[in-house]
C-alpha cells in the first residue's frame, strides 16, 4: 500500500542512518543538531580559520569524520586512501555548487559524467603542446612588462607584490582563453575588480552555515553583490564570444586575407581556446561555450598567480637555491635578454624540480571535495556511496612516510630515482584520477615562464619565512598578508 515516492523516502532516510552509523565509529571533533561540526569556525575569527582546519587535522589524522551542518564528511590524507577516494568519486562535494553561478556547469562542476566525457574530450586538444607553444609569445611578453614593473621597484625596499602576479595570470588566461587582451597588469578594470572579488564573497558564503541555504542567501546584500559581479564577468566574456562568432560568419573573407598574411608574415595566425571551440565542430551552444571559458578564467588565473607567489617566496628563503636557478638560467642564456623557447622551457630542469617542491609545501588547492560513486573500503571500514569525502592535499604532502623530514625544503626529492621510491597518490597538486587538472601543463608553462624571467633579471629577498608567514584559505592557500619582497638587479 506504500507509494513508490514514499517508498523511495524510506529508502533514503535508511541509507542515511547506515551512512550515520558507519561515519559515526570514525574518530572526529564533537557534532551538534544544525551547525553540525562548523561550531569550530563558527567560534574563532575568519584570519584563524587555518589555524582551526589545521588543528583539527592534527588531532584526528590519518582518517576522521565532520558534519557540515547534516551532511557527513570524511577527511583522508593517506597515500593509498587518497588513490581509492579519487578513482571511485566522479561528483565534486555540495560545497563547489557555489561556484555554479559563475562557471556553471563548466568541465570543473559538470555533475554528468557522460556530458563530462564528452567535454573533456572535446577540450583536451586545445591543451595540447603544439598549441602552447604557440602560446609562447603571450607568456614572454607579459612576463616581459611584469618585469619591466617590478624593475621600477627594485630599489631594494619591500613590496606587496601577490596583486601584480594576479593581474599577470589574468592577462595570460583572457588572451589564451578568450583571445582578448584586457592589460590587466597596465589598468583597472571592472572585469578584473569583479574576478577578484568574487572568490573572496564565495568563500565567505561557504564558511557561513546560514547562507549556504538559496532562500534565506537570496534575500541578503551579498546576493546582490554576487548578481552585480557575474553580470559583469558574464557580460564581458559573452561580448568577447558574440564578436568572435560575428568575425566567424565572415569567415570566408577572414580565411582569405589570413592565408595572405600567412604568407607575408611567415607565421600561422594565432588561435585562442576560444577559437578552438567556435571553429572546431563541438556541438556547443554559445552558453556552454560562455561557462567553459569562464571555468578557465575560474580555475586557471587565481591558481597559478598563487603558485608563482609562493614559488617567489621559496626562492626569496632559500638563497642557495636561488643561486643554482639563476646558474642554469646563466648556462641556457649567457645574459642575454631574448625571449624564452619552448626548447629553453625543456632544459629548465632545476626550476622544474624546484617548482615541484613548491607545489608540495603550498599546494594552491589544498583540498579536493568529492562525493562517493561506490562503496569503498579504507582500513576495514566500509563507506557507504553519496558520502562526501575531503582530500587533504597540504597533509598528503607532509605525510612523514612518504616525505621524510616534510618540512625541508628540498627540490631534489622530485630525482627521478627518489621520486619513483614514492607512493603513485603521495603527490597530487594538480589532483589525480580521471577528474586531474586539464590545465596543468599550461600551468607549468606559465610558472616557468614567468619565473625565470624574474630570476634572470632580479634577486630576491622576502619578508615573510615559512615560520613567521600567517596562511589563509580563501579557495586556495594563500598568504594571508600577501607577500613582501625587496628586488635587486643582478649584474
Ligand atoms: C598551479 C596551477 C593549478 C593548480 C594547482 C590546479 C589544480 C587543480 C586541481 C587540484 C584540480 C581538481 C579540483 C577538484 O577535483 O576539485 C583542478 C581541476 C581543473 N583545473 Fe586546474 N590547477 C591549476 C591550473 C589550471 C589552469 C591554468 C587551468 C586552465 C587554463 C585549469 C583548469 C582546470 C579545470 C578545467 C579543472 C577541472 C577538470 C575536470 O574536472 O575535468 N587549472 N585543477
Amino acid at each position: 500500500f506504500i507509494s513508490d515516492p514514499i517508498k523511495k523516502e524510506i529508502e533514503k532516510l535508511k541509507h542515511r542512518r547506515k551512512i550515520a552509523e558507519v561515519i559515526d565509529q570514525l574518530p572526529g571533533p564533537k557534532w551538534y543538531p544544525i551547525v553540525g561540526c562548523a561550531w569550530l569556525f563558527l567560534m574563532a575569527e575568519r584570519k584563524d580559520f587555518w589555524k582551526v582546519l589545521r588543528k583539527r587535522c592534527d588531532m584526528y589524522k590519518p582518517l576522521f569524520r565532520t558534519w557540515m551542518g547534516k551532511y557527513p564528511i570524511i577527511h583522508v590524507m593517506k597515500a593509498e586512501h587518497v588513490e581509492i577516494v579519487l578513482n571511485n568519486s566522479f561528483e565534486k562535494s555540495l560545497l563547489y555548487r557555489f561556484f555554479i553561478p559563475w562557471a556553471g556547469t563548466g568541465l570543473f562542476l559538470q555533475p554528468d559524467i557522460s556530458i563530462w566525457r564528452s567535454r573533456r574530450k572535446i577540450l583536451t586538444p586545445t591543451f595540447h603542446f603544439a598549441i602552447l607553444d604557440d602560446f609562447q609569445d603571450i607568456f614572454n611578453e607579459k612576463s616581459q612588462t611584469l618585469v619591466k614593473l617590478l624593475s621600477e621597484k627594485s630599489n631594494g625596499e619591500y613590496f606587496e607584490v601577490t596583486n601584480l602576479l594576479a593581474r599577470c595570470s589574468l592577462d595570460f588566461i583572457c588572451e589564451t582563453a578568450m583571445g582578448t587582451k584586457i592589460n590587466a597588469l597596465e589598468n583597472d578594470s571592472e572585469f578584473l575588480k569583479a574576478v577578484f572579488e568574487l572568490p573572496q564573497l564565495i568563500t565567505y558564503r561557504t564558511y557561513t552555515p546560514l547562507l549556504h541555504n538559496d532562500f534565506i542567501f537570496k534575500f541578503t546584500q551579498l546576493k546582490k553583490k554576487q548578481d552585480k559581479l557575474l553580470s559583469i564577468v558574464h557580460g564581458f566574456s559573452r561580448k568577447v564570444i558574440r564578436e568572435k562568432r560575428e568575425k566567424l560568419q565572415n569567415n570566408n573573407q577572414l580565411k582569405k586575407r589570413t592565408s595572405e598574411e600567412e604568407k607575408i608574415m611567415g607565421r600561422k595566425e594565432r588561435k585562442a581556446f576560444l577559437d578552438l571551440l567556435l571553429e572546431g565542430n563541438t556541438m556547443l551552444s554559445d552558453e556552454e561555450i560562455r561557462q567553459e571559458v569562464d571555468t578557465f578564467v575560474l580555475a586557471g588565473h587565481d591558481t597559478t598567480a598563487v603558485a608563482i607567489g609562493w614559488t617567489l617566496f621559496a626562492l626569496a628563503n632559500y638563497p642557495d637555491i636561488q643561486a643554482k636557478v639563476q646558474a642554469e638560467l646563466d648556462e641556457i642564456f649567457q645574459g642575454k635578454e631574448r625571449p624564452m623557447t619552448p626548447e629553453d622551457i625543456i632544459r629548465l630542469k632545476y626550476l622544474d624540480r624546484v617548482i615541484k617542491e613548491v607545489l608540495r609545501l603550498y599546494v594552491p588547492a589544498h583540498i579536493v571535495g568529492r562525493k562517493l560513486d561506490k562503496e569503498i573500503v579504507l582500513d576495514n571500514l566500509k563507506i557507504p556511496h553519496g558520502v562526501m569525502v575531503s582530500v587533504d592535499l597540504f597533509q598528503l604532502h607532509r605525510d612523514p612516510e612518504q616525505w621524510p623530514d616534510p618540512e625541508r625544503f628540498d627540490p631534489d626529492r622530485f630525482l627521478p630515482e627518489i621520486a619513483s621510491q614514492r607512493h603513485p597518490y603521495a603527490y597530487c597538486p594538480f589532483s589525480a584520477g580521471p577528474r586531474n587538472c586539464i590545465g596543468r601543463k599550461f600551468a607549468a608553462r606559465i610558472t616557468k615562464t614567468e619565473v625565470a624571467w624574474i630570476l634572470r633579471r632580479f634577486n630576491i629577498k622576502s619578508i615573510e619565512t615559512p615560520q613567521n608567514v600567517e596562511v589563509y584559505s580563501e579557495v586556495l592557500m594563500r598568504p594571508q598578508n600577501g607577500l613582501h619582497i625587496a628586488l635587486q638587479e643582478r649584474q
